[in-house]
C-alpha cells in the first residue's frame, strides 16, 4: 500500500547549520509515527517540512504518492510547538473561529467531547492551564477532521498527569484510524504512543523501528542497579558495568546469577533495582550521550 507520507533524502540548511542531513523514511497510513531525539536534533525542522511550513533545501516529500497533492491542506491537522491564540476569545469562540476556515469540519460539540474541553468552554483562552491549552490546541488541529495529524512536542512542559491525559486522547484519535506524526524528546511518550520510531541526532537517523524491536535488537540484558556504597570494595564482575553518579549499573544476562554473586560477595541489597533497558539507554548506547542532556 502507498505510504501516506514518504520522505526521501531530505536536507535543510540554515546558513552553515545543517539542521536535517539526508533523512529518508515512510509512514504507513493509520500508525502513530514518532521522531525522537534530543533538543536541536532536527525534529521540528523535519516535521515542518512535512507540514509544508518550511521548504526543504533538497529532497522529496510525497503525500499519498505524489509531490504536490492539492488535498493535503484539507486533510492535514497541525499542532505547532507553540501557538498564540486570541486570548480574549473563549474556548468555544476559538473553536468556532477555526471551524470557519474550512469547508469540511467536525461539529464543535464533538471536538469539545473528544478533547475533554466541556468544563471550560466559556473560559478565555488566556486563562487556561498548560494541559487545558494543549487540549484546545489539539481540538483546533482536529477541526477539519484530518486524515493525518502532526503534533510537535505536544506534551513539553506539562505535568505527568496532564501528559498521561493527553496520551489517552492521542490513543483515541489513533483508534479512529487517523495517522499521527509526532516529535518528542520524551522516551516514555515515544514508548507509550508510537508504533514506529525514527531516532534522530544531528539531523540524521541513528535507529529506526518499533520501540520493542529497537530495544530487543540492541539489548540482550536487563540492568541490575545498586548504590555504590552497598558493594564490597573488592567487587569484580565479568559483566559490563557503568557508574552513574552514586549508582553502579550491571548489564546482566541472568538476574539470578548476578544476585547470587552479589550476595556471595557480601553486597547489601536494600538499594537494589532491576529494570529493563529503555529508549534512553539505547540513545546513550548509540551516541554516547543521553536524550535528556
Ligand atoms: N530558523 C532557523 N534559523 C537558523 N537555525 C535554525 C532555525 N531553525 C532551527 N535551526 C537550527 O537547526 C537545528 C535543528 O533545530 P530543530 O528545532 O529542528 O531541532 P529540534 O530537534 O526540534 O529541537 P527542539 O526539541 O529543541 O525543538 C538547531 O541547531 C537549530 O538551532
Amino acid at each position: 500500500m502507498t505510504p501516506i507520507i514518504e520522505v526521501r533524502n531530505l536536507t535543510k540548511h540554515f546558513g552553515k547549520v545543517q539542521a536535517v542531513n539526508g533523512l529518508s523514511f515512510s509512514i504507513p497510513k493509520g500508525i502513530c509515527f514518532g521522531l525522537l531525539g534530543p533538543n536541536g536534533a532536527g525534529k521540528t525542522t523535519t516535521i515542518e517540512m512535512m507540514e509544508g511550513i518550511t521548504p526543504p533545501t533538497s529532497g522529496d516529500i510525497l503525500y499519498k504518492g505524489t509531490r504536490k497533492n492539492p488535498d493535503f491542506k484539507q486533510e492535514a491537522g497541525i499542532q505547532f510547538q507553540s501557538t498564540s491564540l486570541m486570548d480574549y476569545l473563549t474556548v468555544k469562540e476559538v473553536l468556532q473561529l477555526f471551524s470557519s476556515f474550512y469547508t469540511h469540519t467536525l461539529p464543535v460539540a464533538s471536538l469539545i467531547e473528544q478533547c475533554h474541553l466541556a468544563d471550560f468552554i466559556h473560559q478565555q483562552a488566556a486563562k487556561l492551564s498548560g494541559g487545558q491549552k494543549q487540549r484546545l490546541l489539539l481540538a483546533l488541529a482536529l477541526v477539519n477532521d484530518p486524515d493525518i495529524l502532526f503534533l510537535d512536542e505536544p506534551t513539553t512542559g506539562l505535568d505527568p498527569q496532564s501528559r498521561r491525559n493527553f496520551w489517552h486522547l492521542i490513543n483515541n484519535i489513533k483508534a479512529q484510524g487517523k495517522t499521527v506524526v509526532l516529535t518528542t524528546h520524551y522516551m516514555d511518550e515515544a514508548e507509550q504512543l508510537c508504533d514506529h520510531l525514527v531516532i534522530v541526532d544531528h539531523g540524521q537517523i541513528i535507529a529506526e523501528g518499533s520501540p520493542s524491536e529497537l530495544l530487543h535488537s540492541h539489548f540482550e540484558h536487563v540492568f541490575v542497579c545498586l548504590d555504590q556504597q552497598d558493594l564490597p570494595d573488592n567487587f569484580v564482575t565479568n559483566e559490563t558495568t557503568q557508574t552513574s553518579s552514586h549508582q553502579i549499573v550491571i548489564e546482566s544476562r541472568s538476574v539470578e546469577n548476578t544476585l547470587q554473586r552479589l550476595i556471595q560477595d557480601g553486597a547489601r541489597l536494600h538499594s537494589l533495582q532491576v529494570r529493563n533497558p529503555t529508549l534512553d539507554d539505547l540513545f546513550l548506547k548509540l551516541t554516547g550521550h543521553s536524550l535528556r542532556e
